[in-house]
């Protein structure tokens, strides 16, 4: 009878709890639950806060709190959080999860368990912040490893995806009058951030542009190899940058290289207008405003500083490309300069360590057209390609840019495509590769000479336009085409081997 009686009881037991546990489980309740049961244990427990704030008061971006903000968007705790966004990923159909402002998420880490809050204080001073909880008994034992923890996911994640590269203009800073504005402020983002970003999607790669491969292979392993010298540099007491100077007349390609160097490197791209700097300290603010893994570009500088349209000085324009301010941050940076002429430039503008790489960015040639009659019209050959080299050993040129159009206009067919392209060199071509090529080593002739091959091979540094120098270095490019070891080291130490070399 006992017997029976137990075992009815455990029975019941039994059922309860299912039942308990259904209701828990199916209506969300367990939810409630754990917050009370997390709720009572905070009671017996004293916790410490913490604040990663999005910029660090000299108003650079802070990069823990790209990284927390990586690390917490992946946490499998984060669809239980109350409220969750909900936004379209990279790929197609792909939906990813995001931590709404105010909203919580757990996670655990070495049996602790702490939490953070998605601080959006925008209403107050508007900047973002993630703000840790976590218990004084767990801290000693956690912070630490744990911080670790999250850049090494973070780092892990950003290297798995394909980054969202973005393109940042600057802004004009607003004036006294507006910076009294509240309404204004607002607008321009509490008035300090003076960049504004629109997604990079240049399609350009360093396949699409006509260039020697030679050359292309060049600036591929010269980046790769800046990428990877970050001791290298710190040991030398050197700021981790790497500076080029693309000049060439309009047309040759000088910005898409710069968006397939961004694309090469998965960088982000600011671009900045020298017309909407109103002072060297307002282009230093811009410079410390940009982020680590990014490409600065100026374009046309030789413009702005020929025509004084700029209201940034000399001394001003060195101290930015010497990039001191940046070395704060201690983290990768490349500069890019383009001109379309350097003849009028100020030397010291352009000595190695402000200048690390020149690269030439001549009018187009025969191989270049190939290239072009290749991406564009899907042409390896063509019968009327004899007649376009031989117009091209005359000596006339066009920039890439129009030969380019005028297949793109004709794409529909080739042989019309490619008699556009005759007829325009016999008309408007005539003479420019003759007249825009080399001129620093005089009038030398068709595009062919040896002294072009050395133009068109491009990389070079502390070409400052003395006539000697130009034929020396002329020569130690010649002896490196010809010695495949010597070429890819002198390449590689461009600034200092060049100079050897001259
Ligand atoms: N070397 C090249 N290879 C492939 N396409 C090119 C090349 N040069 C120019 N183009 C094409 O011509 C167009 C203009 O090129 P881009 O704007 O890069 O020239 P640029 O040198 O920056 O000219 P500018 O000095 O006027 O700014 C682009 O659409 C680009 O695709
Ligand atoms: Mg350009």
């Amino acid at each position: 009878m006992v017997l029976r009686n137990l075992i009815f009881l455990g029975f019941v037991i039994v059922c309860l709890l299912v039942i308990i546990r259904v209701l828990l489980f199916k209506t969300g309740l367990i939810y409630i639950v754990k917050k009370w049961w997390r709720w009572i244990e905070d009671c017996f427990h004293v916790n410490q806060f913490l604040k990663v704030p999005e910029y660090n008061e000299s108003m650079q971006e802070n990069q823990l709190y790209k990284k927390v903000s990586l690390y917490l968007n992946s946490l499998s705790t984060l669809e239980d959080s109350d409220f969750t966004n909900l936004v379209t990923g990279k790929k197609p159909h792909e939906i990813v999860l995001c931590l709404d402002p105010n909203q919580t998420v757990e996670d655990n880490f070495l049996g602790a368990v702490v939490t953070w809050t998605n601080g959006d204080n925008i209403e107050q001073n508007g900047f973002r912040s993630f703000v840790l909880k976590v218990r004084k008994a767990d801290k000693r034992r956690i912070l630490k490893p744990y911080l670790q923890h999250i850049h090494t996911v973070a780092d892990e994640i950003e290297q798995r995806k394909q980054r969202d590269l973005k393109l940042y203009l600057n802004i004009k800073r607003p004036d006294e009058d507006e910076d009294r504005n509240p309404h204004v402020l607002h607008r321009r983002g509490a008035g300090n951030v003076r960049w504004r970003s629109v997604p990079f999607t240049h399609p350009s790669t360093f396949d699409t542009i006509a260039m020697e491969d030679d050359l292309k292979n060049k600036v591929k392993s010269d980046l790769e190899s800046f990428l990877k010298a970050k001791q290298y540099y710190h040991r030398l007491g050197r700021v981790w940058k790497r500076s080029f100077l693309l000049y060439g007349p309009s047309g040759t390609g000088k910005s898409s290289f710069v968006a397939a160097m961004a694309n090469f490197l998965s960088y982000d791209v600011f671009d900045i207008d020298l017309s909407k700097v109103m002072n060297d300290s307002d282009l230093n603010f811009l410079l410390l405003q940009t982020t680590c893994k990014s490409i600065i570009v100026m374009e046309d500088l030789d413009r702005f500083l020929m025509e004084k349209s700029t209201a940034v000085s000399l001394s001003g324009m060195l101290n930015f490309m010497d990039g001191i301010l940046n070395s704060c941050c201690a983290e990768e940076r490349i500069m890019v300069f383009t001109m379309n002429s350097k003849d009028h430039i100020d030397p010291a503008l352009l000595r190695p360590g402000r200048i690390d790489v020149h690269i030439h960015f001549p009018l187009c040639d025969f191989l270049a057209f190939k290239t072009l009659a290749n991406s564009y019209l899907g042409l390896k050959d063509h019968k009327l390609f004899s007649q376009v080299e031989e117009i091209f050993q005359s000596g006339s040129s066009l920039s890439p840019a129009e030969i380019g159009e005028l297949m793109i206009t004709n794409r529909n067919s080739p042989s019309r495509a490619i008699k556009s392209v005759i007829t325009a060199l016999q008309t408007d071509g005539d003479g420019r590769g003759v007249g825009k090529i080399g001129p620093r080593l005089g009038n030398s002739g068709p595009r062919k000479s040896v002294e072009e091959a050395g133009e068109t091979g491009g990389v070079f540094c502390n070409e400052t336009g003395h006539t000697v120098k130009e034929f020396r270095k002329l020569y130690g490019f010649l002896r490196l085409k010809t010695n495949k070891v010597s070429h890819s080291h002198s390449f590689d130490s461009a600034s200092s081997t060049t100079q050897k070399d001259v």
